[in-house]
């Protein structure tokens, strides 16, 4: 069964249907225009991993799945190979039949800052929206949530995620290669995240109403940004680059960010986290070769960006829909 009707069949007798129904037609589109380019390589590349059931999958304390017996090593210099096709690897790490693959971000810290703070996903429905690879989403799954939907409409990071779904085809975990302005907005999730995409945002205010669109009343937000130091008056915009990245648009401060939140109408508005961002967490590795934080920073001074702006500094907030 391929994914779509992966997802159609594993909501058609649930309260999603109509949802999923949906947004049918937008990912009949998507796989026509992923009929092309890199994407026919990835596909390709899937096709030659290796159809074990694995013995064992750890979820909640990291992302490994485990065969029964040890690969070869020419099997297992294949798979490696075939896993190197999806570079750049930029959120995780994952493990997968003894190949630990060392990404770019160690994803799993920015979950360990964010699970000891959140409502218990056990049993709820939930949305990660800008989702990267989907690393958070499996970690949520095994925090025992009982459906976990990611949304990214970047495709390679829909390719890495299919990877690991492939040992998991029965599991409730999704990936739609959407973004959130594809989504209907029908209050359906018990909790959504979105972690490092607000900055991403040229109208920071409407994604928070999307965001909340997608909340049933009562559920709640796990929202993570960069932040600024300053008052409720203070939002940075920065110019053309901020940390070399070319599309960050707002970074306010938390109490600004407070204050959009209160304006959008979420309640119970709690900052639960806020981090500096070390070149330990962001890094180049084997999997990932091309720059990264340390060489976004002024060599002379790491609390700044090489643009002469502050360092990234994150926060984490949690809000409830009314
Ligand atoms: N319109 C959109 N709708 C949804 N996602 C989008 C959209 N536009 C871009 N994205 C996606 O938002 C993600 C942001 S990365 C955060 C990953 C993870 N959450 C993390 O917390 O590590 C952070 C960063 O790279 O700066 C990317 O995967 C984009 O494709």
């Amino acid at each position: 069964m391929n994914w779509k009707s992966a997802i159609y069949q594993a909501l058609i007798d649930t309260d999603m249907e109509p949802w999923i129904a949906h947004l049918m037609p937008q990912l009949e589109a998507w796989e026509n225009s992923a009929r092309r380019g890199d994407s026919t390589k990835w596909q390709q590349q899937l096709k030659q991993l290796p159809d074990i059931t694995p013995a064992s999958v750890e979820l909640k304390a990291s992302v490994s799945f485990d065969a029964d017996e040890a690969l070869s090593s020419g099997h297992r210099s294949h798979v490696k190979n075939v896993l190197k096709q999806f570079m750049p690897w930029r959120k995780g790490p994952f493990s997968l039949f003894g190949i630990d693959i060392d990404t770019e971000w160690r994803s799993d810290w920015k979950w360990d800052r964010v699970v000891q703070h959140i409502e218990t996903l056990e049993g709820r429905k939930v949305l990660d929206v800008g989702c990267g690879s989907g690393y958070h989403l499996f970690r949520m799954l095994g925090e025992k949530a009982e459906l976990v939907v990611g949304i990214d409409p970047t495709e390679l990071f829909f390719y890495q995620f299919s990877i690991f779904k492939k040992y998991l085809s029965n599991s409730p975990i999704h990936y739609l290669p959407l973004g959130i302005e594809d989504m209907p907005s029908e209050n359906r999730f018990d909790t959504v995240f979105s972690m490092g995409v607000l900055y991403h945002r040229r109208d920071p205010i409407e994604f928070l109403y999307q965001l909340k669109n997608q909340l049933r009343s009562g559920g709640q937000l796990v929202l993570e940004t960069i932040v600024v130091n300053g008052d409720i008056d203070t939002v940075l915009m920065p110019g053309e680059r901020y940390a070399q990245m070319r599309n960050v648009w707002f970074l306010p401060s938390n109490l600004a960010l407070k204050q959009w939140l209160e304006r959008v109408g979420f309640i119970d508005i709690k900052l639960v986290d806020e981090s500096i961002t070390t070149c330990e967490e962001q890094r180049a590795t084997e999997w990932m070769t091309n720059h990264s934080l340390a060489d976004f920073l002024d060599p002379n001074d790491i609390s700044l960006t090489i643009e002469g702006y502050p360092a990234p500094t994150r926060s984490v907030f949690t809000a409830k829909k009314k």
